[in-house]
């Protein structure tokens, strides 16, 4: 995503706990389109004062910060009667509280230099369909939509947007795995109505409109890009059978 924001004309400071993959990111970004463009910051957002000090430098190695994406996240797959309360709190930690951490520190900013932004929120479907195995996830991510709206809506007369992207399956990152295995990938696709799977540059591009004074009147919405997964064929899924079809 980092990368696509550069290859747009943006600088970018990329965040996250581990400074190798960080600095790795930048490295690419350098060799690609020069240095210049990309910076490395470690944060962990769910700690606030570790979001502050990021904004600091963020503001010193960029002058100004425009935008904002929430794009942290962490899971594991498990049996919801399984979770113990410190695994629900692991991920809801990184995920609600990482997310609120960093857009209410930053909004505050931007509303006291009485200047506007923009914060995309990364959600996927499941925020508003639930997903079985990740209860904690899907708890946070929903609770994301919720922010979503809700701050979308009390800033929007303030010139501060906030918006969310929901990506469809990505082969990249905590979902790698895809790519190696050929039947998880099949089933995937053939549920599927795009028949294919999302390419994180296309989530990119769309965060990158919400960035973009092109959505200036765009406040508290979800672009959802999922190549129509998460509608799917749903109760009739049979109707491909049908005949006349196909
Ligand atoms: C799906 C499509 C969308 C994709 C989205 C993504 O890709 S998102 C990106 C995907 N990428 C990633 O998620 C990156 C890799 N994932 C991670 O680093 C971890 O999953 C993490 C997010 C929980 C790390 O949080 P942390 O460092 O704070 O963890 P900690 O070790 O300190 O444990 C805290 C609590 O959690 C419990 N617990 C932890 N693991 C398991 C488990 N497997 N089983 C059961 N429980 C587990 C542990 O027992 C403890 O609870 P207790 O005993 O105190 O009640
Ligand atoms: N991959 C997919 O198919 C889909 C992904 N998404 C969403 O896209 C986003 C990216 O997912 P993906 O690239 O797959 O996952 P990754 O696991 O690759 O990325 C998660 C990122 O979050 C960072 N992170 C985790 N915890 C913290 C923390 N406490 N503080 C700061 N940074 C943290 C990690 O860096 P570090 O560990 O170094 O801190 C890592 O860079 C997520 O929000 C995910 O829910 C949505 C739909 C589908």
């Amino acid at each position: 995503m980092a990368a696509e924001f550069c290859r747009l004309g943006a600088r970018v400071v990329v965040c996250g706990r581990t400074r190798e993959s960080l600095d790795e990111t930048v490295r690419r970004i350098d060799g690609e389109l020069g240095e210049g463009r990309a910076f490395a910051v470690t944060v962990d957002v769910r700690d606030p004062e570790s979001v502050a000090a990021m904004l600091d430098r963020a503001a010193d190695l960029l002058g100004e910060v425009d935008g904002l994406v929430n794009n942290a996240s962490g899971l594991f797959p498990i049996d919801a009667e399984k979770l113990t309360p410190g695994g629900f709190d692991a991920v809801v930690r990184i995920v609600l509280n990482g997310t609120w951490h960093c857009t209410s520190e930053l909004g505050r900013r931007w509303l006291a230099a009485g200047r506007g932004g923009a914060v995309v929120n990364v959600l996927t479907p499941y925020a508003w369909t639930g997903a079985p195995g990740i209860v904690h996830n899907a708890s946070a991510k929903g609770g994301v939509l919720a922010m979503t709206r809700t701050l979308g809506a009390e800033w929007a007369g303030r010139g501060v947007r906030v918006n969310a992207v929901a990506p469809g399956w990505m082969p990249v990152g905590g979902t790698d795995f895809l790519a190696g295995d050929p039947e998880i990938r099949r089933r995937l696709i053939d549920a599927i109505p795009a028949g294919r799977l999302l390419r994180a540059e296309e989530t990119a591009r769309a965060a990158a409109y919400l960035l973009s004074d092109d959505a200036t009147y765009v406040a508290g919405e979800v672009l959802t890009i999922d190549g129509g997964h998460h509608l799917s064929k749903g109760l009739y899924e049979f109707m491909d059978e049908l005949p006349g079809r196909r």
